[in-house]
């Protein structure tokens, strides 16, 4: 029988990074072959389940992305948008399956990472669940079906370590709104209102943020008309929701093109 897929899990100590590393060791799908973190952290050089707080693995954690990248099937990356782009030129000469979950990417990372996905498979999303997936779906069928008389508002909650906003899942979900409608979203995106910002301008698709606690994702699509409001709505519970998604996406990657997709490709939707 043929080994099963090596993963490697970068941004091994973050809330994801050790949820990835759950999940690939649960499965009898893959099997952990790495751990990444950056030059000067804390975990380099030392044993992966020490630094977890359970027995040995026999995983070194290293800051050597090209080594442990060789001859690895995956890497799953939810870190930040500058380790990531960076980690997308060592997957493409290594030829490893790159699985981004970062968000908070610039127009110019997204160039450079599409870019990578010259040399090998890329799928990049800002939400690894098939419920926010399946939720982009019914959210552009819905913005298709509604004129602008239908005010669109994408309102989002996150735990109060959060770096980025609006969320990566609400950015998609404004771009499935958009997508339905036929405009771009760069076009119509209302981001941040303060002060006296004049009435809404029809047509606009507005994002709102909310920041606390330990609310691990939750995500409203309103659509709001004359007399009637509709909403769209995914709660996260639990980040395995996440983890589980990632792990599902490096095993489909196996085999295919290099290339960009998403995960609306590995789910079939
Ligand atoms: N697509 C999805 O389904 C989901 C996406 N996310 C996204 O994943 C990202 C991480 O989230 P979260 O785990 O909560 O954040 P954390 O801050 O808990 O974790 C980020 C990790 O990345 C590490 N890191 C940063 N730079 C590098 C580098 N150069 N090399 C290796 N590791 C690095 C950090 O290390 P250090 O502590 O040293 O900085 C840290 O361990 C965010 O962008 C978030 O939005 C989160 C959940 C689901
Ligand atoms: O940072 C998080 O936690 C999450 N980030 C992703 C996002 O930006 O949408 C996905 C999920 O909502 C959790």
């Amino acid at each position: 029988m043929s080994e099963l897929p090596g993963i490697v899990v970068t941004g091994a100590s973050g809330r994801m990074g050790r949820m990835l590393i759950e999940t690939v060791r649960a499965s009898d799908k893959a099997r952990l072959t790495g751990a990444l973190e950056r030059p000067g952290h804390d975990w380099v050089g030392k044993d992966l389940g020490l630094c977890l707080g359970a027995g040995e693995l026999g995983v070194i954690v290293s800051d050597d992305a090209q080594a442990t990248l060789t001859g690895a099937d995956a890497v799953l990356d939810f870190t930040a948008p500058s380790a990531t782009v960076a980690l997308a030129k060592v997957a493409a000469t290594t030829g490893t399956a790159h699985i981004i979950g970062t968000t908070g990417f610039t127009d110019d990372d997204l160039a450079a990472i599409a870019d990578s996905a010259r040399g090998t498979v890329i799928i990049r999303a800002g939400n690894m669940s098939l419920g926010v997936n399946l939720l982009t779906v019914l959210v552009k069928k819905v913005a298709a079906a509604l004129d602008e008389d239908y005010d669109i508002e994408v309102v989002e909650a996150h735990h109060n370590r959060k770096v980025d906003a609006p969320s990566g899942t609400a950015l998609m979900l404004g771009e499935a709104a958009a997508e339905g409608r036929g405009v771009k979203l760069a076009d119509v995106a209302d981001r941040g209102r303060d002060g006296i910002t004049g009435a809404r301008k029809s047509g606009d698709i507005g994002f709102a943020v909310i920041r606390g606690g330990g609310i691990v994702g939750e995500h409203d699509v309103i659509f709001a008309g004359p007399g009637e409001r509709l909403t769209l709505r995914h709660v996260a519970d639990d980040r395995s929701l996440f983890s589980k998604g990632a792990l599902r996406a490096a095993l489909w990657a196996q085999g295919k093109d290099a290339g960009e997709y998403s995960m609306l490709d590995v789910l079939g939707l």
